[in-house]
Order: structure tokens, then C-alpha cells, then sequence
């Protein structure tokens, strides 16, 4: 299926942006790509921009200094309270193992499908019975029992209970493009990271929107690129001008030695940082004497009474401490136990090496070292 429009067709596209990512934590940049990718899109006229998806890897795609699934997405749930258009996702977190982002959009295309009731039926012309509105309602078992179930009964066959009501007929469902920043696409190039068939999915499928990003060309990478040229009218990439190199990584280095965040990442996740004491925070000065945040509830935040544990296998022992009404420090409401919770947990094999999962940081940099090595013996 082939989402992008020729140009001489009148009306728009109806697109969701999906993103794809570790989020370890979610930045504002990542909040910020969704804005742009939907202001440029929505300016061509051809496309429309009605949801954006964020979707957190598993825990099985074993980064470097990953924190759990279970804190990535209730930091990323805290950062989506400013968003009316942009959901979290958690099917992908929710799997044991690592997912391939080419499985990921596919999973999005089909639960999107369904929403719409693009499954063949003979009875077409019906109105089918989706709850649209739940948020949480995408991607969740319910969804997925519909789209089956689709498969196999009529619409009359439905719920009654899943309302509103979607018109099937005219009201093409959505395109999902995976949203990305240049880095992601660039590796692409790297050896043994993606799998050729995946990119073809990707790029031929469902397209690709691609926002620029530091150091990086997009317009030379594709033109270097024989499949991503073949495909290029489904890559629409936007040039940010506001320029911004927030990463995750640089928001962990700050936290790591006791550097403000603030305003690089949402309020609510600095907040959330600051109870699960993430990142090595328990030594960061300037986030542990910080005053509760005025949108702080401490009410609502997820705590962890007794024991937490990490997918790692770890258990940390978190304890409520007393609730002084002073101030600063002392308005600290969780102490926790393990400095070493979130350790990222590498798997040995047989002869004992280390074995995870590659990621792009890790195989790029082996990439690196490679070229570098290659062009030495070339000299
Ligand atoms: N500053 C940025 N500009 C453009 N795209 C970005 C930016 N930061 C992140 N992205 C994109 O967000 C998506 C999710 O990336 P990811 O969670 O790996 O973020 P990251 O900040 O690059 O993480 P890390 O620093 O831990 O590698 C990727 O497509 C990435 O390219
Ligand atoms: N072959 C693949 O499908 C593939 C390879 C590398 C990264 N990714 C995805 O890209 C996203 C960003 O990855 P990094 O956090 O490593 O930059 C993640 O969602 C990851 O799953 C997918």
C-alpha cells in the first residue's frame, strides 16, 4: 500500500506520524518532532496529520544505560499530559524481545486498519462499532482481538459496547509513517544493523518523514542510496530551523554529573527523574535540592511502594520516606536502595561473551572504527 498522493489529486492524505525509539528519557526534541513533521506536512496541502504514536523499544533491545520499559513509558506518559494529538504506544515495550521497527509499523498499519474496518467484509457498507476515543485502546489486547476478529465475522458480529461509530465507506484509514530523526535514517547504511527487505517495507510501504538533525544530509544520503532514491517521493524530509541537539544521551551525561534539565526535557519527567532517582541521580546535586515542581502531584505519581523490579532481573528495595512539609531536600519522597537497578544487563553466551541485542550507537561506532581502519590501510 503506497500512502503518499500524487500531486494532481485534490484531497489530503490522512497520515500518523509514528516515532520509533529508546525515549531514556523523552526529550522535548522528540515532542518537538512531531510539531514539525505535522506543520510541514499539513502546509503542503496534500497530506493530514490527525494522530502522531510514540512507540518505546522493549527492554529486550538491551542499549547501553537503558532504563526499564516500565520508567521509559511512565516518563513518557508524564511528557504526553502537553500533548492533545501525540499517544503513547506500549505493544512494542510490552515484548519480551526486541522488535524490528519494520514489525512495529506493520502492527501500527493493521490496528489502524481495523479502527477503520479496512478488512474485507461483505457487509462494507456498515457502520462498524470501534471505541476510537480510548487512547489506551490502540495497540491494547482488545485492539488486537478486534483485528483478528475482523478477519473471520461480519460487523454485525461486533460489540455492542465499542462505540462511537466509525463510516466504513469514503473514510480511507490513515497512513502510518515512521518519523525519525536524519541519524536513524543514515543508519540504514550501517552493515548488519537493518535488514534490506525491512527498509524496502518501510520506505515502499508506508514512507518515511525525516527531520534534520546535526552533521547529518539526508539529501546526499538518499542520493547515495539506490533503494532510498528508488523510493524517494515517499521521503519527505523537513529542515528544522530552530535548530536543537537535544539527545537522550546528553540529557543522561547532565543528569549523570548534576546539570540542570530543565526545559530540555518536560517538568513531569524531571519530576519523575527525581522520585525513581534515575540516570545516577542520586548524586545530582541540582535535581535533588530542587524544590517540588508546582505541577508535582505526588498523589498521582506511580510509586513503587515496596519492591520494584527491572527488567534486568534486579530488585531494588524502594521505601515511602516521611513527608516533612519543609523544604528542598527534604521534600524527597523516595529513597531507593540500589544505586544499580537500572544497569543494563548484558547476556552471555556459551564461551561467556557478552551478546544483546546491536543497537545504533553501538554498531555505528563499530561502523566508525572500521571506515577509519579501512582508510588507514588505503593510505
Ligand atoms: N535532536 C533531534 N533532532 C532530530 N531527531 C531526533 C533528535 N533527537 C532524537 N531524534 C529522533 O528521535 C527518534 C528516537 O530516538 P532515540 O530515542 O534513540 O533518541 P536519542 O535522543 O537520539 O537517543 P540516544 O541519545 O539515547 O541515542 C529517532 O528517530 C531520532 O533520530
Ligand atoms: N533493524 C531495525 O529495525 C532497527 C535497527 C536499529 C534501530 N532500530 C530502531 O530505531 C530506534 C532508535 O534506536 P536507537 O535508540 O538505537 O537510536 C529504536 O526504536 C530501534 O528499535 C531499528
Amino acid at each position: 500500500m503506497l500512502c503518499w498522493r500524487p500531486r494532481n489529486m485534490t484531497s489530503s492524505t490522512k497520515v500518523v506520524l509514528l516515532a520509533c525509539g529508546s525515549f531514556n528519557p523523552v526529550t522535548n526534541m522528540h515532542l518537538r518532532m512531531f510539531e514539525i513533521a505535522r506543520d510541514a506536512l499539513n502546509k503542503t496541502g496534500r497530506y493530514q496529520v490527525t494522530g502522531g504514536i510514540m512507540s518505546p523499544v522493549s527492554d529486550g533491545y538491551k542499549k547501553k544505560d537503558l532504563v526499564s520499559a516500565k520508567h521509559r513509558c511512565a516518563m513518557l506518559k508524564a511528557a504526553l499530559k502537553s500533548s492533545d494529538w501525540i499517544k503513547m504506544d506500549t505493544w512494542e515495550s510490552d515484548q519480551s524481545s526486541w522488535s524490528p521497527t519494520a514489525k512495529v509499523l506493520r502492527h501500527h498499519r493493521q490496528q489502524t486498519e481495523a479502527q477503520f474496518g479496512h478488512k474485507p467484509s461483505p457487509s462494507k457498507r456498515r457502520k462498524k462499532h470501534l471505541n476510537t476515543e480510548n487512547t489506551d485502546y490502540h495497540g491494547s489486547e482488545e485492539a488486537n482481538d478486534l483485528a483478528n476478529t475482523l478477519e473471520a465475522v461480519t460487523v454485525s458480529d461486533l460489540p455492542q459496547n465499542q462505540v462511537p461509530l466509525v463510516e466504513v465507506e469514503g473514510d480511507p484509514a490513515p497512513c502510518v509513517k515512521l518519523l525519525c530523526g536524519a541519524d536513524l535514517l543514515e543508519s540504514f547504511a550501517v552493515p548488519g544493523l537493518w535488514q534490506e527487505e525491512d527498509i524496502d517495507y518501510i520506505v515502499g510501504q508506508h514512507g518515511l518523514v525525516v527531520i534534520t538533525r546535526s552533521g547529518s544530509d539526508p539529501h546526499k544520503f538518499i542520493y547515495e542510496s539506490d533503494v532510498l532514491t528508488k523510493y524517494q517521493e515517499n521521503i519527505y524530509i523537513v529542515t528544522e530551523w530552530i535548530y536543537n541537539d537535544i539527545s537522550s544521551t546528553k540529557v543522561r551525561r547532565a543528569l549523570r554529573r548534576g546539570d540542570s534539565v530543565k526545559y530540555v526535557v518536560q517538568d513531569t519527567v524531571i519530576d519523575y527523574i527525581r522520585q525513581h532517582q534515575l540516570f545516577g541521580v542520586p548524586d545530582n546535586k541540582y535535581i535533588n535540592h530542587m524544590m517540588p515542581s508546582p505541577n508535582q502531584d505526588m498523589s498521582t505519581t506511580e510509586v513503587d511502594d515496596e519492591e520494584s523490579s527491572s527488567s534486568s532481573g534486579e530488585i531494588s528495595v524502594v521505601l515511602r520516606s516521611s513527608h516533612p512539609s519543609g523544604h528542598g531536600a527534604s521534600h524527597l519522597s523516595l529513597h531507593k536502595m540500589s544505586a544499580h537497578t537500572e544497569k543494563q544487563k548484558v547476556t552471555g553466551n556459551k564461551n561467556g561473551t557478552p551478546s544483546r541485542v546491536p543497537c545504533m550507537s553501538d554498531i555505528g561506532m563499530l561502523y566508525n572504527l572500521r571506515q577509519t581502519r579501512a582508510r588507514r590501510q588505503d593510505k
